[in-house]
C-alpha cells in the first residue's frame, strides 16, 4: 500500500496561475522517489502541499487511506510524526544559538514523544556518522557537510515512516555530496524518501522511483532505471542530456 498518494492535485498561489496541474503519483513504502524538474516547475510547491502547508486547489493527496487536512489538528499531530523535512541550506536550516542536542532533539519535544530523548539523540548522531560529544557544541562549530548530517539526524529522531528532502545535497561540495548521498542511501532501509532535486545523478542514485516535472504538470513517472534509459517526453530527453559527463 502506498505511504502517499496524489490524485489531480491542482494548486496556485493565486487564482491567476496555476502551478500544479493535475498531479498524480504514489510513494510506495521502501521505495524512495525522486521529483525531478527545473527551477521554477514546482519541485518546493509540491513539498508545500506534502507538508500541509498549503491546500491543494483541487484534488487530494492521501496519507495511507486518510486524506491530507492542514485544518484537522489530530490528523497533523500524527502526520507530523511520520514525515519529516531535511532543507537544502545546512547553514539556515539549523537555529545557530541551539545546541545540537537540542536541535535534535526538537522534533522529540514538539512531538511529545515520551522516552529518554538523551538516548534517542545519540542514537540519531551515531547513524549520521558524527561523534557523541557533537550534542554539547553550536551549528557554527561544523563544516557544511557535518551541518546537513546534523540536520539528518533531526529528521530521523522521531523514526518518521517518509523523510521529504529539498535539494538536500546540491548546496554541498562535490566529496561531500558523494558521503551525504551515501548516508541517505543507507537511511533509506529503514524509512522511504522522497527527494526533490533537479540533479538527475543524485536521484538516480537515491531512488527507484521518478516524477518528471514540467511547469507543474507531469510529464513522465515510474521506474528511474527505465525512464533514464529510454526517455519517452522531450522534456526527460532535454533533462538526461544537460548532466555533466565526466571526462573520458
Ligand atoms: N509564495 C509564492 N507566491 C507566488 N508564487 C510563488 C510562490 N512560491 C513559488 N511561486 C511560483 O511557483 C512556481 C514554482 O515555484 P517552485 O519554487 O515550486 O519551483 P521549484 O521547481 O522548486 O524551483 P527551484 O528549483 O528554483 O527551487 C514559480 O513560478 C514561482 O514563481
Amino acid at each position: 500500500m502506498s505511504i502517499l498518494s496524489l490524485d489531480q492535485v491542482n494548486f496556485g498561489y493565486t487564482s491567476k496561475a496555476r502551478v500544479l496541474n493535475e498531479v498524480s503519483f504514489e510513494v510506495e513504502r521502501g521505495a524512495n522517489l525522486g521529483i525531478v524538474g527545473e527551477s521554477g516547475s514546482g519541485k518546493t510547491t509540491l513539498l508545500r502541499l506534502l507538508l500541509g502547508l498549503e491546500r491543494p486547489t483541487s484534488g487530494t493527496i492521501n496519507f495511507g487511506s486518510v486524506q491530507l487536512d492542514p485544518r484537522d489538528a489530530n490528523f497533523m499531530r500524527r502526520y507530523r510524526r511520520a514525515v519529516q523535512m531535511v532543507f537544502q541550506d545546512p547553514y539556515s536550516s539549523l537555529d545557530p544559538r541551539q545546541r545540537v542536542r537540542d536541535i535534535i532533539a526538537e522534533p522529540l519535544q514538539s512531538l511529545r514523544i515520551e522516552g529518554n530523548h538523551d538516548e534517542a539523540v545519540a542514537a540519531a548522531l551515531t547513524e549520521v556518522g558524527l561523534p557523541a560529544d557533537a550534542v554539547r557544541r553550536y551549528p557554527h562549530e561544523f563544516s557544511g557537510g557535518q551541518r546537513q548530517r546534523i540536520a539528518i539526524a533531526r529528521a530521523i529522531v522521531a523514526r518518521p515512516q517518509l523523510v521529504l528532502a529539498d535539494e538536500a545535497v546540491s548546496a554541498l561540495d562535490l566529496s561531500t555530496r558523494v558521503r551525504i548521498v551515501e548516508l541517505l542511501k543507507q537511511l533509506g532501509h529503514t524509512m522511504t524518501l522522497v527527494l526533490v532535486s533537479h540533479d538527475l545523478g543524485v536521484v538516480a542514485a537515491l531512488c527507484p522511483r521518478i516524477v518528471i516535472l514540467e511547469r507543474g504538470i507531469v510529464v513522465e513517472a515510474g521506474d528511474t532505471a527505465t525512464i533514464l534509459a529510454a526517455p519517452q517526453h522531450p522534456y526527460t530527453r532535454k533533462l538526461i542530456a544537460s548532466v555533466p559527463r565526466m571526462p573520458a
